[in-house]
């Protein structure tokens, strides 16, 4: 198993803050300021931005997989696809593979883990210049406004990377589930990048070179009741800076939600879907055909939600630019090329900000408009 000296991999640390779980078991009926957001990032009231019959696309991954397996060059599962990741870089996954006896087990001993006592998780808690761990990410200030989450960090996968000290203290069923779950999700994340790789008409091999042997982060998010749901969000707008992410909706409530033309469109749980979203790698990768999304949680002021966000990238030491095929296609490049580790740095030094970190990554004269649709 893991190396007993590994620390992981570092990008820094966010500031120290309060866990909000233990803040909303105070008999409070008004939120600290820290968390009330300034006018224009607060959720607005359903009824005044009604997209309640907008939802994104669903895609059978059996069928998907099945007509790949053919060697059919076009398929329209595989359309389906492509489309959901040009027009809505966000859709759900059924039929996927992971055992559903997995994501139950995996389930019960995330809920397990956030239900323990503080003193418990605080034994977990990020280190002094780590990221990895119990408490929050992207706090850059004193006086910025916080989310209304509590967040477990680890680095996953390679295991080379996993660090021991956190894996060691892991509750043991956790961290079985945990290991089970994160085998799993790499696996259907790099056969989902293959049927990408396919729908674009990049090489084959230029996905598996960038993604087999990738990193993954796996983070868990906890979102008590909040008393004044209306003036805080649960996650700050941003987009994920991965190549592809995998979420997994633990609880019935729903808080996801992404911006489409302008309007936040919740996506909704469905039984035994795996939502999936194009991260700002792919987004650069795919030379800007596939869209990186800004999304966003809002709370509840009844009901708890948990979800375990699983971010898959390349590995560190690759320099990642648009795929060579595609920039040959499109006859030019719409993004720099840096290392991995370079653009992690630039992500978690700064607050979430919408997508302002695939911004800085655009080739000038592409900032305002994309050319691909
Ligand atoms: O909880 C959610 O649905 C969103 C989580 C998320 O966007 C993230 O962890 O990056
Ligand atoms: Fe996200």
């Amino acid at each position: 198993m893991e190396n007993h000296k590994n620390e992981g991999i570092n990008f820094g640390r966010s500031l120290i803050v309060p866990s909000v779980q233990e803040l909303a078991k105070q008999p409070i009926t008004k939120i600290p300021p820290r968390y009330v957001r300034q006018h224009h990032q607060k959720p607005l009231p359903v009824s005044s931005d009604d997209t309640s019959n907008i939802s994104v696309p669903v895609i059978d991954l059996h069928s998907l997989f099945a007509t790949a397996s053919e060697s059919l060059t076009y398929s329209s599962e595989l359309n389906k696809l492509h489309s959901a990741a040009k027009e809505w870089g966000f859709f759900q996954v059924i039929n996927h593979g992971v055992s559903e006896s997995l994501l139950e087990d995996f389930k019960r001993e995330v809920l397990k883990f956030f239900k323990l006592p503080i003193e418990e998780k605080q034994k977990l808690c990020q280190k002094e210049d780590s990221q990895e761990g119990f408490g929050q990410l992207f706090v850059a200030s004193e006086d910025q406004k916080l989310d209304w989450c509590d967040m477990f960090y680890v680095n996953s996968l390679p295991h080379k990377f996993r660090n021991s000290q956190i894996f060691q203290k892991l509750p043991p069923i956790l961290r079985e589930k945990l290991d089970a779950y994160s085998t799993e999700i790499k696996k259907l994340t790099v056969a989902i990048l293959g049927q990408m790789a396919k729908a674009l008409g990049m090489g084959n091999e230029e996905m598996s070179a960038l993604f087999d042997d990738g990193t993954q982060f796996i983070r868990m998010n906890y979102y008590p009741p909040c008393p004044e749901p209306e003036l805080a969000l649960g996650f700050s707008p941003h987009s994920d800076a991965t190549g592809l992410t995998i979420l997994y909706q633990l609880t019935e409530t729903p808080g996801l939600q992404i911006r489409k033309d302008g309007k936040w469109v919740s996506v909704k749980p469905l039984p035994n879907a795996l939502v999936v979203n194009i991260g700002d790698i792919m987004d650069i990768v795919s030379n800007g055909v596939y869209k990186s999304i800004e999304h966003r949680g809002i709370v509840q002021s009844h009901n708890e939600r948990v979800s375990v966000a699983t971010f898959y990238s390349s590995s560190m030491g690759t320099e990642i630019g648009p795929a060579q095929s595609l920039v040959a296609k499109h006859n030019v490049a719409k993004f720099r090329r840096v290392t991995l580790e370079e653009y992690y740095k630039d992500f978690f030094a700064r607050k979430l900000e919408g997508k302002s970190n695939l911004e800085f990554m655009k080739i000038e004269e592409f900032n305002e408009k994309a050319i691909y649709s």
